[in-house]
């Protein structure tokens, strides 16, 4: 029997807590109001083991904001009310209060993965990374591995920046200050001062596996490593990958790719004269280009210079590239599961664009999407009988987009196969056009590419034949020009995904700034019955803001186990 009712008072013992505050912190040697978890930004690494369960408190410590943590693309693998998403999948974990997530990362899904807050701006330094580890060997062999998360900084607080792009007054946030890695970084090329980059050592000879996580707020970016170019690519979002080499990467806000580099030996550094050399980032797709730094630092008895900035970038300055490892990335294992366009049973386009009138706003088939806009989380609502998934359903397929203007829900029923379109448009007024990462909740989708122009299937499939897409979990929406005319289309990327796991799923542009926009879009997979029966029986502690399942310094929680049910319940099964 799933859903055990269990007190989790002071016998009970999480794998992992973290402790969410909201104060001053340094970052680029300058202070910033922001949240942090565990004190710091990035937040602790977690390591989860595959096809485990890890219970994972989140306290709220902070006096006045509500905060959820999102396991990023392990979302289908969570209990119900545990993929972190407001309004969505939970009620928000209250000032005060306390949430024991409970997280089983499936068999097949270990890897590269982060967490991070998903209320407001939070994320821009609330996060940390998570790594899924296997039951088995990798089948890539490398001595050792370094995790290098990319993050933003802003100067502005998460407050200023949500205010200035909700408000009729609209003001933007302003561009990233810095791309940081592990939290590090300078603020400006030239900067002067003893602010530090960040420092990746390693040792000559050996072959590490690197783990890039982009933890970004905005930036996307194209990151090469002075005098070691060549590495190759065995894992994206999770997943091992064939073997690609490439000399640079692209990386979005949302993705994570391993890399095997291979670390020079000594002969080789004898030869180069030198026992540092820089990561080069450069942002890409926006009206500022930015290029920051962090070192790959090599045992010297020299101490590393970590407060010089080169003053020539020591790499040409990277400019976009348009698909990049579309249609080449290979899953490592083969994948028999993925869905041929033949077996897909409902197209869905979802046409994106910017919307500039009173507000700015980002809407998808015409609607956006904000964690203000419903009253309950839909998941509640569905168990507490509220939310008629069948009549949404109808509405969607009679509004010939999929789409429900009641709910803004995209409602799917299990076992259907989709396609999901992202149509890039221009903005209207203005024929603007941008990049976006889009990231999916859920099972991971597959991702069958992307091109200029509009969507063409005909001309896609050939594109595809005798190529093995792989699952991912977020994938670039690109824009391919600044501006077009209105409404007109430009980029699209497009994904399958079979519904087979029921529950309440959000696809939405990584980008913060837009999500706090509206760039954002919730699917219901399964109506009311298959995702009860997906769960079995809630406790009515979910289903209220600050109920029974969250604890506060004075209440131990009653939490359901929906996965890890405790020795004694199985016993009693038995009789
Ligand atoms: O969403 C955005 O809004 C601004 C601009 O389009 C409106 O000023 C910008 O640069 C974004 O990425």
């Amino acid at each position: 029997t799933p859903g055990l009712l269990v007190r989790h008072d002071n016998s009970f013992q999480p794998g992992h807590i973290l402790r969410v505050t909201a104060q001053y912190y340094n970052q680029v040697c300058m202070e910033r109001y922001s949240v942090l978890v565990n004190g710091s930004s990035p937040g602790p690494e977690l390591r989860l083991q595959e096809g485990k369960v890890s219970w994972i408190r989140v306290y709220n410590d902070m006096e006045d904001l509500n905060v959820t943590m999102h396991w990023h693309g392990l979302s289908a693998f969570t209990a119900p009310f545990s993929d972190g998403t407001p309004m969505a999948s939970q009620w928000p974990i209250a000032p005060g209060h306390f949430f024991d997530y409970e997280v089983r990362p499936e068999v097949g899904y270990a890897g590269t993965y982060f967490y991070h807050s998903h209320v407001g701006f939070q994320a821009v330094t609330a996060g940390g990374a998570l790594i899924v580890e296997s039951a088995q060997p990798s089948p890539y062999k490398y001595d050792e591995e370094r995790i290098i998360a990319l993050s933003d900084f802003f100067a502005k607080t998460d407050e200023e920046i949500e205010d200035g792009l909700t408000s009729t007054n609209f003001s933007w946030s302003g561009e990233t200050g810095a791309v940081l890695v592990n939290g590090q970084g300078r603020l400006t090329t030239n900067a002067t001062g003893s602010c530090k980059l960040a420092a990746i050592s390693v040792e000559p000879g050996k072959t590490y596996r690197l783990r890039f996580i982009g933890e970004t707020a905005l930036s996307f970016v194209s990151l090469a490593i002075e005098s070691h170019d060549l590495f190759e690519i065995i894992e994206a979002d999770g997943h091992y990958t064939k073997p690609v080499k490439t000399s640079y990467l692209q990386i979005s806000s949302g993705q994570r790719y391993s890399v095997l580099l291979k670390a020079k030996t000594e002969a080789e550094l004898q030869k180069l004269g030198s026992r540092q050399f820089y990561f080069q980032l450069t942002t890409l797709g926006r009206p500022a280009v930015l290029t920051t730094f962090a070192v790959l630092e090599y045992p010297s008895p020299i101490a590393t210079d970590l407060t010089t900035v080169p003053a020539t970038p020591p790499l040409p300055i990277a400019n976009i590239t348009y698909g990049w490892m579309d249609y080449a990335l290979e899953p490592y294992y083969s994948d028999l599961n993925f869905p041929t366009a033949a077996e897909v049973t409902r197209r869905i386009i979802i046409n994106v664009h910017q919307n500039v009138s009173s507000y700015i706003v980002w809407l998808q088939s015409g609607y956006d999407w904000m964690e203000t806009f419903p009253k309950s989380p839909y998941l509640v609502d569905v168990y507490e009988g509220k939310l008629d998934l069948d009549a949404s359903y109808k509405r969607a397929i009679a509004s010939g987009y999929g789409f429900d203007n009641q709910t803004r829900l995209f409602p799917a029923k299990m076992n259907e196969t989709l396609e999901i379109v992202w149509q890039n448009q221009g903005a209207v007024t203005t024929g603007g056009l941008e990049n976006h990462p889009f990231h999916g909740h859920g099972r991971h989708f597959y991702d069958i590419g992307g091109g200029d122009g509009l969507y063409n299937l005909t001309e896609n499939e050939k594109r595809l034949n005798g190529t093995h897409p792989v699952t991912r979990d977020t994938t670039v929406l690109y824009a391919y020009r600044t501006k077009t005319k209105a409404l007109t289309p430009s980029g699209w990327r497009a994904w399958r995904v079979r519904v087979t796991n029921a529950g309440v799923w959000m696809m939405h542009c990584h980008i913060l700034q837009h999500m706090v926009m509206g760039m954002q879009t919730v699917f219901a997979f399964g109506d009311q019955t298959a995702i009860r029966a997906q769960s079995g029986p809630v406790d009515k502690g979910y289903l209220t803001y600050g109920g029974s399942a969250y604890g506060n310094a004075t209440y131990y929680p009653l939490v359901q186990h929906f996965f890890d049910v405790p020795e004694q319940t199985v016993c009693s099964d038995c009789n």
